[in-house]
C-alpha cells in the first residue's frame, strides 16, 4: 500500500529522484495552503496510492510539494495553478492534470501505472485495440458538467479574494485583468488568483457558472463581485470596499506566477 510523502526541500526532491528506477512512474502533486480544491486533491490521491502495492523497484512513487515554498520545481513543470499533477517516467513527463477532477487524475494515473504492469507481458485482458482508457471518460455529459460546477463552487471559494484572470498576477496576459491586478495592489488586498488560460474548462464553465461572459471576474466570500467596470464602480462608490481584506504589505497568495 503507496503513500505519499511530502518533499519540503530542494534536496530532497533530488534525492528522492534520483532514487527512483526508469520504470518508476513518480506522480507529483503541487499544491497550496489556502486552496480548498487541493485538500480534495490530496485525499484522492491517498486513496489511490493506498490502491497501489508497494513494489522492489517501486512501480509508483507518490509525492507532494507546497508549489509556493519550492517554486523552483514548480516553475520547471509550468505549475500555473493549484492543485497541478504531473506524471513523470525517466525524467518525461508524461500527463499533467490541472484541477481537481478526481475522475481525470484517476484514469491519467490508472493509464500510465498501467503500461508497466504485469498483465501486458502476456496480452491476455489487455485491450490492444489502442482504445484502453476511453470507456471510463465518455461521462454523461450532465453528471460532467455536475462535477464541474461542483469543482467550480469550490475554486470560487479557495481564498476569500479570489481573482479570475488571463495570465497571472506578475504576467497578466490581457490589458483588463492587468488593471484589476493594480487596483487590488493599490488596496493591499490579499488574494487569491486562477490562470483562465491554463485550464480552458474553468474558462468556458465559469462563465456559465457565474452567469458571466468575460474575464477577469473577482470574487469576495465565494460571491461574484464582477469584472473590471464593476469593481471600479464599487471603488468609486465606496473607497474601503476591500478593507476588510487589505493587508499592509505584499497583497498575493499566489501557487505559482
Ligand atoms: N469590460 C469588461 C472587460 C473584460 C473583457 O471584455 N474580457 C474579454 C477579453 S479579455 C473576455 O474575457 N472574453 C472572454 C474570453 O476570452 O473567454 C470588464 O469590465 O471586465
Amino acid at each position: 500500500m503507496s503513500t505519499i510523502q511530502e518533499i519540503t526541500s530542494l534536496p530532497d526532491w533530488e534525492q528522492h529522484v534520483s532514487s527512483l528506477s526508469p520504470s518508476t512512474l513518480l506522480i507529483v502533486s503541487f499544491h497550496a495552503p489556502w486552496a480548498a480544491p487541493c485538500a480534495q486533491m490530496a485525499t484522492v490521491l491517498s486513496t489511490l496510492a493506498s490502491e497501489y502495492p508497494v513494489t522492489e523497484p517501486p512501480s509508483t512513487s507518490w509525492v507532494s510539494i507546497n508549489a509556493e515554498d519550492l517554486s523552483e520545481i514548480s516553475e520547471t513543470y509550468n505549475v500555473t495553478a493549484v492543485p497541478f499533477l504531473v506524471l513523470v517516467r525517466n525524467g518525461q513527463v508524461l500527463e499533467t492534470v490541472s484541477g481537481s477532477s478526481a475522475v481525470k487524475v484517476r484514469n491519467a494515473i490508472e493509464t500510465h501505472a498501467a503500461k508497466v504492469g504485469a498483465p501486458a507481458s502476456n496480452g491476455a485482458a489487455t485491450a490492444a485495440d489502442g482504445n484502453d482508457g476511453e470507456v471510463a471518460t465518455e461521462e454523461d455529459p450532465e453528471k460532467k458538467k455536475e462535477e464541474l460546477f461542483k469543482r467550480l463552487g469550490d475554486l470560487v471559494k479557495a481564498a476569500p479574494v479570489m481573482l479570475f484572470m488571463k495570465g497571472t498576477p506578475s504576467e497578466p496576459k490581457c490589458g483588463f485583468s492587468r488593471q484589476l491586478v493594480a487596483i487590488l495592489r493599490e488596496n493591499a488586498v490579499k488574494y487569491g488568483f486562477f490562470n483562465i488560460l491554463a485550464d480552458d474548462e474553468v474558462r468556458q464553465g465559469l462563465k456559465e457558472f457565474a452567469d458571466w461572459p468575460t474575464y477577469p471576474q473577482l470574487w469576495v466570500d465565494g460571491e461574484l463581485v464582477g469584472g473590471l467596470d464593476i469593481v471600479k464602480e464599487e471603488l468609486s462608490n465606496d473607497a474601503d470596499f476591500f478593507k476588510a481584506y487589505s493587508i499592509k504589505s505584499n497583497g498575493e497568495t499566489a501557487a505559482a506566477s
